[in-house]
């Protein structure tokens, strides 16, 4: 991946016409279980397994009949996690953030993340191998472990490890900071830990 950078919603919009625009989203939910009856949980937070092998978050790129990134986001969202996804109707209220990227195409990647109950979680979960894209471009939904087992590798640190999407590794760090999700001193040791970080 190469150099990305941190712009707001107003700024990207105001990128010229050379610039393809794709957004996606962070779903998560609060999630009260114990991994071997002892490991907080603390959320369940969703990526997906794509075509290629890596690891991104549901949505894709923004047509332009999509009229807004927000209908294009919550169009991808269906064909990706299904027609569970209809109800999550994303808004600009969910944005978290923009990078651009110019390797090899120029793209603005718009970022959102949006709180669920875990029940709805549960159902998109359930409902997501009825999406058009399943087995296709998307394999699987994957939840992210929040946690750092005693060994200081296994859960988050071993997760980052793995290979991410353009922007995705940065957009998840991001995220679980901004929603408190994972306090940002345990946030730092995972990234460094992982042998992956910058
Ligand atoms: O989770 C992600 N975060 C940031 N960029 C991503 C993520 N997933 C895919 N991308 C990038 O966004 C663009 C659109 O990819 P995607 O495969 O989601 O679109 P599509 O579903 O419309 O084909 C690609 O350039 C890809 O590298």
């Amino acid at each position: 991946m190469g150099e990305s950078r941190l712009l707001s919603r107003a700024e990207a919009l105001e990128l010229g016409p050379g610039w393809r625009h794709a957004c996606h989203a962070l779903l998560c939910a609060p999630c009260p279980g114990r991994l071997f009856g002892r490991v907080p949980l603390r959320h369940a937070v969703l990526m997906q397994m794509r075509f290629d092998g890596r690891l991104g978050f549901p949505g894709g790129f923004v047509d332009p009949q999509d009229g807004s990134l927000e209908a294009g986001l919550n169009r991808e969202l269906r064909e990706e996690l299904g027609p569970g996804a209809a109800p999550l109707s994303l808004a600009e209220g969910d944005y978290l953030g923009a990078r651009c990227e110019e390797t090899p195409q120029r793209l603005v990647a718009h970022f959102y993340a949006k709180r669920l109950s875990l029940e709805q979680l549960r159902a998109l979960e359930a409902g997501a191998t009825k999406a058009k894209d399943h087995g296709l471009e998307v394999l699987g939904l994957v939840r992210v472990p929040l946690y750092t087992l005693r060994d200081g590798a296994g859960g988050l640190p071993t997760f980052l490890s793995n290979s991410f999407v353009g922007c995705a590794r940065e957009q998840l760090l991001q995220a679980l900071g901004a929603l408190g999700l994972v306090p940002e001193a345990e946030l730092r040791r995972a990234d460094a830990a992982s042998g992956n970080g910058p």
